[in-house]
């Protein structure tokens, strides 16, 4: 792609070609094919790449830069730079860089179906085209000092385009360039040969200065000494180029990373002083004692009291200009203010909760129930159903630019996800689900292998409920593109995507905002659009176009997967492969793409509310956001992306059919600061449908030991059930228990 990419502005260049000869040199013309910039908007920072088609991400690390790969010894290198404290944001960095990739594919396209002038050649030659965006969460990474030159005009005027295209996207962010930062790969073109470089912008903007000018204006610029001007700043460039370059070792990427080692370790110690202050919590006499729902709640009550203000997640003081930690006091304990202790020397204005949250942790007993502050009365109805007349979603709310989570998403108190930002600990000590792998299966002459994968099934389905399979057969590049339609379905025109907008649900394509909108306790932090795909799939013209034909190839991919599913599921019962496939459960299937939007206040709120869900298995495919978890005893395990797998999870029906033996668990998603997340649910039921089939559990399984533990149903009253009672928290099963 790279030579496609720089034959196709040779041919530009020719056609654009001017003749600058140097002295015995003479340099025809430049071309910028690769062009990197950072940006800075509220708390992100960008990066700027021109021409990323190279496997890996990098980022440098020059003075003003960081160079990472991202390989199989990223980690390793994360953890020598930031040391393991940081692993998580290094997380969300790495996460940044790969989620750009998509933002910055859709704002291309965008800007190339609405203005040809996106995709027109500025004067020099440059292309949006060879853009590639890199968008990275400054609250997560290093601080990273700026200093702003003047780049040429119509490099500045890509990223204004860009950046205006971004923010009618994504607003109300805005981006906020970081020009001095990055790297610019250019070509010179000599009488003799073509040389590419890869400089600072700063360097590329000086060169650009020299493109359209004529060698006698160098040669009165520079007088006699022009030559030796003109490459000593190209030997600067050759220097920096190989710097910069893409092809560091780790060894050499640890020595860059040391360069600017000073500059992170000192933003991290200043931020362990600034903690330093709450120790005092925890050394106080007596010692700090509360939960962290506890110190959540009473932060949350300050809020309500309006002597503080949460915004971005961050506490701040409403009254005084610096925020008074005395403020933090507990009503009930004794701990002292701390400015007594400290003698005025108070923190950083902003508290992060999960910061002081991480502080006090270690030295926190959990001692019964806190007050906490109880949510006011208001008119819920009303305010839910404006919400609803909007049509346009908690995406709307979002792009009007909205600072707090209206009440109607707010839970109780007492329910508040604690620790569901991207601040919260590392998981990595917590339980993981099972990651089967299912290679070679379905044609597999091994029955070991068969056997063993069959035993791996049943077993996470009656522990955990859930599992993740790799090597499933779905080509990546289909899952891939079944994400991009999701963001493609919620970013695309508010008009389009309204006239989809329904509560009838037995319409075979819906769009719309909380199906339990009117009836769930609080409303979720996520806009859903589904579609019944099989036995009768709709008319392909009414579909969405923006998703149309990916829908319809992964559905076909994903009911195959799914009637191998089955039969591994019936195995692991005990039953004969088909059984399952036999009773129609891979019969139905119902695609539903969420999209959760980014959210100013996710600990106030949950993107998906504790549930079960109500079909035979769900097959799902999450993008690299996470936030997705599984309550399993008792705890909340976070069910980490793993990139080309899917995860499925046991359906209410069959831990019905299966008598219990089988487990349809309670999962949740959490809301995130960050950046929208979508996945793809694929529920397998035909619950949509007014089918007569009566469901009950499986007799073959049944004994004296093993009597039905619910009565039979049709999946369509079971459906029903749970619609109408909602995510409220308690399971659809229940109703059906005998
Ligand atoms: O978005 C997710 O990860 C989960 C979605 C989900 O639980 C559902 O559709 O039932
Ligand atoms: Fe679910």
């Amino acid at each position: 792609m790279i030579v496609e990419k720089q034959s196709q502005l040779q041919h530009i260049v020719e056609r654009e070609g001017i003749e600058l000869s140097l002295l015995s040199t003479s340099v025809r013309f430049f071309t910028i094919y690769d062009l990197r910039f950072f940006t800075i908007y509220e708390h992100k920072l960008f990066k700027f790449n021109f021409s990323t088609e190279t496997p890996e991400i990098q980022f440098s690390s020059l003075g003003n830069f960081l160079h990472i790969e991202i390989n199989q010894e990223i980690e390793f290198l994360i953890f020598i730079h930031f040391g393991e404290s940081s692993m998580q944001k290094c997380e969300i960095m790495l996460n940044d860089l790969i989620d750009s990739k998509r933002t910055n594919g859709n704002i291309k396209a965008t800007i190339t179906q609405t203005s040809q002038a996106g995709s027109e050649l500025g004067d020099n030659g440059v292309s949006m085209d060879v853009f590639d965006a890199t968008i990275i969460s400054s609250n997560f990474w290093p601080q990273i000092q700026d200093e702003s030159p003047n780049i040429p005009g119509p490099i500045d005027q890509l990223l204004s385009d860009y950046a205006k295209r971004f923010n009618e996207i994504n607003t109300p962010r805005k981006l906020l360039w970081k020009k001095s930062l990055g790297t610019v790969k250019l070509e010179l073109q000599f009488e003799d040969r073509a040389v590419q470089f890869v400089v600072a912008p700063v360097h590329a903007a000086i060169i650009m200065q020299f493109q359209n000018q004529t060698r006698e204006f160098l040669a009165e610029s520079f007088g006699a000494d022009s030559e030796d001007h003109v490459f000593t700043l190209m030997e600067g460039m050759v220097d920096s180029g190989k710097n910069g370059g893409t092809n560091g070792s780790i060894e050499d990427l640890i020595v860059a990373d040391e360069e600017g080692e000073s500059s992170v370790a000192s933003v991290e110690d200043q931020l362990h002083k600034e903690m330093t202050v709450y120790e005092m919590f925890c050394l106080a006499d007596p010692p700090y004692d509360k939960t962290l729902q506890q110190l959540q709640s009473f932060l949350t009550g300050l809020v309500s009291e309006e002597k503080l203000e949460l915004r971005d997640g961050l506490y701040h003081g409403k009254k005084a200009p610096r925020f008074d930690p005395a403020e933090l006091k507990m009503k009930r304990t004794n701990v002292k203010p701390v400015s007594e202790h400290i003698g005025g020397c108070y923190p950083n204005e902003k508290l992060d909760v999960n910061r002081i949250l991480s502080i006090l942790q270690t030295k926190m007993v959990a001692t019964g129930t806190n007050e906490v502050p109880s949510i006011a009365n208001y008119d819920r109805k009303s305010e839910v159903k404006t919400f609803d007349d909007t049509k346009e979603g908690v995406k709307g709310l979002v792009d009007a630019g909205i600072t707090k989570v209206p009440r109607i998403f707010h839970l109780p108190v007492d329910q508040y996800p604690i620790n569901n930002t991207c601040d919260s600990e590392p998981t990595k000590t917590q339980l993981r689900i099972p990651v089967i792998d299912l290679e070679g299966l379905e044609y597999d002459n091994s029955p070991t292998k068969r056997k063993e994968t069959v035993a791996k099934v049943g077993e996470a389905s009656e522990t955990w409920g859930f599992f993740q399979i790799a090597n499933h057969g779905i080509p990546v590049d289909v899952l891939e593109e079944i994400k991009n339609g999701v963001h493609g379905f919620f970013e695309q025109d508010t008009e389009v995507k309204k006239k989809y907008y329904t509560r009838d649900r037995f319409r075979p394509v819906i769009y719309n905002s909380n199906f339990d909108l009117y009836s769930a306790p609080a409303t979720n932090w996520r806009d859903t659009f589904l579609c019944n795909m099989a036995p009768n799939p709709p008319k392909p013209e009414d579909l969405p176009q923006v998703c149309r034909d990916i829908l319809v190839e992964y559905s076909k991919q994903v009911m195959k997967l799914g009637k191998l599913l089955f039969e591994l599921l019936s195995e692991a019962l005990g039953l004969k492969p088909s059984h399952l496939n036999d009773m129609d459960c891979s019969l139905g299937l119902r695609i539903l793409g969420h999209y959760y939007p980014p959210c100013p206040q996710p600990e106030l709120t949950l993107g998906s509310s504790k549930h079960s869900d109500n079909d035979f298995i769900t097959v799902l495919l999450q993008d690299h956001i996470g936030g997705l978890q599984v309550l399993h005893q008792n705890k909340w395990i976070d069910v980490l992306p793993v990139p080309g797998a899917l995860v499925v999870n046991i359906g209410d029906l069959l831990q019905l059919i299966s008598n219990d033996r089988f487990r349809s668990v309670e999962h949740r998603v959490l809301a995130n600061r960050a950046c929208p997340r979508v996945s793809v649910a694929s529920f397998f039921s035909t619950g949509f449908l007014a089918l007569p089939r009566i469901y009950g559990p499986i007799k073959e399984l049944l004994s004296e030991d093993n009597l039905p533990k619910y009565r039979e149903t049709t999946e369509k009253d079971f459906n029903s059930h749970f619609h109408n009672k909602g995510l409220d928290g308690t399971s659809a099963l229940t109703h059906f228990k005998l």
